[in-house]
């Protein structure tokens, strides 16, 4: 049987990263793989277990089909491998780090995905970007400008969304993470 995608979305800032790394270890215990992506974002900014590549080399790996999915946001390309199609095909289930303004592409694709939207206060996305120190403060304004369009606009779009709220604890939103992968994987 065929596996399921698990797109995580949700706001620069609001812990896709922090979160895929804590899952790493019981994903891989329920059989699940999560894709590495490929970014045009300088190898020392990049802060997650990303392939850096030059546009250049995005654009060439573009063309050759490399990616299952790809978007342009925030200034950088971010390419999902398209090995995870063998994967979903092996009857894995795949988590990516995924964009909201990619969504509607993203589910035309893949119909039966998982969309899990991370959430979190405005407040708390403001402090947690500045004390990540990743980007200077003009990208982060930017940043939070495309969330606060985000925040009414996309949610209609798409009605199979699940909230996931991370202006807590890690572990308390892991845990809520896994246990709605266990029941997506349960109604299968
Ligand atoms: N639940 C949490 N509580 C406190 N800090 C968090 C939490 N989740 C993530 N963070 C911190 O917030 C910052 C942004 O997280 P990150 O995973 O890089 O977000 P994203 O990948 O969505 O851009 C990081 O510095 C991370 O350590
Ligand atoms: O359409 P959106 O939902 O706004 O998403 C656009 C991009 O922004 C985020 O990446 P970012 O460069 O911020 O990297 P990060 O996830 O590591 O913060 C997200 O992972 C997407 O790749």
């Amino acid at each position: 049987m065929a596996g399921r995608l698990i797109y995580l979305i949700g706001p620069s800032g609001s812990g896709k990263d922090t979160l895929l790394d804590a899952a790493r270890e019981p994903m891989a215990a329920r059989g699940c793989r999560i894709a590495r992506r490929v970014i045009t974002r300088s190898a020392e900014a990049k802060g997650e277990a990303a392939q850096a590549v030059s546009a250049e080399r995005f654009l060439a790996m573009q063309a050759q089909g490399a990616f299952a999915l790809s978007w342009h946001a925030n200034g950088l390309h971010y390419g999902i491998p398209k090995e995870i199609d063998a994967w979903l095909a092996s009857g894995y289930d795949v988590l990516v780090n995924g964009s909201r303004g990619h969504q509607p592409q993203a589910r035309a694709r893949y119909p039966t995905m998982l969309a899990v939207v991370l959430t979190v206060d405005q407040a708390v996305l403001r402090q947690r970007l500045l004390a990540r120190g990743r980007e200077p403060a003009e990208e982060i304004e930017q940043r939070l400008r495309r969330n606060a369009q985000f925040a009414t606009a996309f949610q209609a779009a798409d009605p199979a969304l699940f909230l996931l709220d991370n202006s807590g604890a890690l572990q308390q939103t892991l845990a809520r993470l896994l246990q709605c992968i266990d029941r997506a994987r349960a109604c299968a």
